[in-house]
Order: structure tokens, then C-alpha cells, then sequence
């Protein structure tokens, strides 16, 4: 059974001057259960306006989104979100700010302090639980809002560039980390970024979205086993895969926004 399903999904948005503007069209997709699904494509081919879709924060003009609650009552919410910015409660030390989700759930002290304790040993951060978000590095951070989204135990987790702000070095690691994370966990993982690589070595599927308007392009399904290492993205089927979806980033961008396609 499908964990997310998407159908004939597409969004218009009100544009300057009045003008309406087709965000996606007829954007249709199934994720099954425990599956990691990254959205790949050019700037402004629609990607985060779908994942937001997908997680309710925006409705589709036309078609709909199922998630499958499983075995949840209807009032509990089955979403993790993970943005660019960690988004952090400045005042609240890291231990406070993944325990707020359990809060406002009406989770009581105990089970939080144990289940907030766990979700930082998870993301490797158990002694940063009395640190403030300005005491921690920006990796650091990402790893807090991490254990924040899966401290209620969503069934999905919606990645939007969750390492797109931070250096080259920190984000391979982070990548990796999220990998072992998942594999952990088996949470269904949907992923928005513009870095191929990091494509490649997240996904069990690559769902490339085109221009004007939005659309899917195509999907890839990516066999690399598992778990991958960083020196697996210097073999030849690693390369290989990522020149085609390369290629095929050149071919659907839109020719007044070459500039946007990273490594
Ligand atoms: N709230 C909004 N109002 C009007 N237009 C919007 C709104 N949100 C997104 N858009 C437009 O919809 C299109 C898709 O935007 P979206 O942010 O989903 O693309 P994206 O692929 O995530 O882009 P990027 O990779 O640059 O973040 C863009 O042309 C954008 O300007």
C-alpha cells in the first residue's frame, strides 16, 4: 500500500499583476511505505510548492493527496518537516526544542524526557541536549530539527534542502548520517534538493520534475546498495547515473535560469 499517494495534482499560483501562473500540472506519484523519494530538478520547476502539497501546507488547485495514517487515530498528525533553516527556538536548549512537538501533543514528562533523549543519541548529538542553537555548528542544528521531526514518530518525513546551507565537507557527512538515520528507522522519506550527487546517494527513487509548467520528467530508480559510502560516489555507476540525471537537468531547465544546477 502506498504511504503517499498523489493524483492529477496542480497548483496555480495568483501571480504580479493579477496573472494567474501553473506551478505543476498533473503531477501524479505513489511512495510506498518506508521509501526514500528525492525531488530533483531546476529552480522553479515546482518542487518545494509539491512538497509542500504533500504536507498539507498548501492545497492543490486540482487532484488530491492521500497518506495512508496506518494504524493512527485521525487527530494525530503522521508528518516530520525538516527545512533549510533549522528553524530553532533560540531561547530553548536542544533538548527543549525536540521535546515541543511532544508538548503540544500533551506528552508527559517522563515518556518525553526519555523519548527526547533517545531522538538526540539517534542523530549522534547526545551531549548537546543543555546547548543552546547558538552554541551548536550549523550541521548541529540540522541534526536538532531532525530529532525535533521524528520525536512524534511521523510516519513521513518531508526533507525541503535540509543541508543546502551548509559546507560541502559537513553536508557528505550529514547525507550519511541521514542515510544511517533512515536505515534505522525506515521512515518514508520524500527529499527536495538541487544537488545530484546528493540525490544519487540518498534515493531509492529520483523523481525529476520539469519546467514550465512543473511536471515529472521522469523517475530513477537507484540500485546502489545499501548502506552507501562517500568513496561509492567515485565509481563508475555512480558517475554514470549522475551525468545522465545531469543531463537530463539541462534538457528540462528553463533557458532564462541556467545558472541553478549544482553538483
Ligand atoms: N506562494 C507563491 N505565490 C506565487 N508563486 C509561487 C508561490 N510559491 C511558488 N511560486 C512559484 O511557483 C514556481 C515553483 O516554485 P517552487 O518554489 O515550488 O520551485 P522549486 O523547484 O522548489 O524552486 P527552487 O529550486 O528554486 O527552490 C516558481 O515559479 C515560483 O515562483
Amino acid at each position: 500500500m502506498s504511504a503517499i499517494k498523489v493524483e492529477g495534482v496542480s497548483k496555480v499560483f495568483a501571480g504580479a499583476g493579477g496573472q494567474s501562473m501553473l506551478a505543476l500540472s498533473d503531477v501524479s506519484l505513489d511512495i510506498a511505505d518506508g521509501e526514500f523519494v528525492v525531488l530533483l530538478g531546476p529552480s522553479g520547476c515546482g518542487k518545494t510548492t509539491l512538497l509542500r502539497i504533500i504536507g498539507q501546507l498548501e492545497s492543490p488547485t486540482v487532484g488530491r493527496v492521500s497518506l495512508d495514517h496506518g494504524t493512527r487515530s485521525d487527530g494525530d498528525r503522521p508528518l516530520g518537516f525538516v527545512f533549510q533553516e533549522a528553524t530553532l527556538m533560540p531561547w530553548r536548549s536542544a533538548a527543549a526544542n525536540v521535546a515541543l512537538p511532544l508538548e503540544m501533543a500533551g506528552v508527559g514528562r517522563r515518556e518525553r524526557t526519555a523519548r527526547v533523549r533517545e531522538m538526540l543519541e539517534l542523530v549522534g548529538l547526545p551531549e548537546a541536549e543543555g546547548k543552546h542553537p547558538h552554541q551548536l555548528s550549523g550541521g548541529m542544528r540540522q541534526r536538532v530539527s531532525i530529532a525535533r521531526a521524528l520525536a512524534h514518530d511521523p510516519q513521513v518525513l518531508l526533507m525541503d534542502e535540509p543541508f543546502g546551507a551548509l559546507d560541502a565537507q559537513t553536508r557528505d557527512m550529514m547525507n550519511s548520517e541521514l542515510q544511517r538515520i533512515w536505515l534505522e528507522n525506515r521512515k518514508t522519506v520524500v527529499f527536495v534538493t538541487h544537488s545530484v550527487s546528493e540525490a544519487v546517494f540518498l534515493a531509492d527513487r529520483i523523481v525529476m520534475l520539469g519546467t514550465k509548467p512543473g511536471h515529472i520528467h521522469s523517475i530513477t530508480e537507484v540500485t546502489l546498495p545499501r548502506p552507501r559510502t562517500i568513496d561509492m560516489t567515485e565509481t563508475a555507476e555512480f558517475r554514470h547515473l549522475a551525468a545522465e540525471l545531469r543531463r537530463q537537468i539541462g534538457a528540462v531547465q528553463d533557458p532564462d535560469n541556467r545558472s541553478a544546477v549544482s553538483a
